[in-house]
């Protein structure tokens, strides 16, 4: 069974020069936020090792309570919403602290006795 597409009418042509276009920029913000990502794990691994080194625990609930009231406040003034600002936010740091766990199992077992 064979489908029989039409061509596109003139307003449809119109449709999807301008669905490329805004395609166009969703498709450098999706890029922009990957590079924004990666540079603030840099950062978030920096901090993992200082943490590690120095005996510090991986993560800081205190900061993160401060860090989502005030996303959230910068998410409602940019008509974002804030559930998701603060869920995108929470999902983040799970994995930075997942890293800062890893990171400190690695410096204690470099430190610790062999046993031999
Ligand atoms: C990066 C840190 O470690 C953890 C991760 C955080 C983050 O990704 O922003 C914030 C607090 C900590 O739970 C930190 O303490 O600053």
């Amino acid at each position: 069974m064979t489908q029989q597409h039409a061509s596109p009418t003139k307003d449809q042509q119109e449709a999807l020069q301008k669905l490329g276009e805004i395609r166009g920029s969703i498709d450098n913000l999706d890029a922009a936020m990957i590079h924004i990502l990666a540079e603030r794990f840099r950062h978030t691994q920096e901090v993992g090792e200082l943490k590690a080194k120095h005996d510090l625990p991986p993560s800081d609930p205190e900061r993160e309570k401060r860090q989502v009231a005030r996303l959230r406040e910068l998410a409602h003034e940019s008509r974002l919403d804030p559930e998701f600002a603060e869920k995108f936010l929470n999902f983040v740091i799970a994995e930075v602290i997942h890293h800062h766990r890893r990171i400190a199992e690695g410096a204690a077992a470099t430190t610790e006795p062999s046993g031999e």
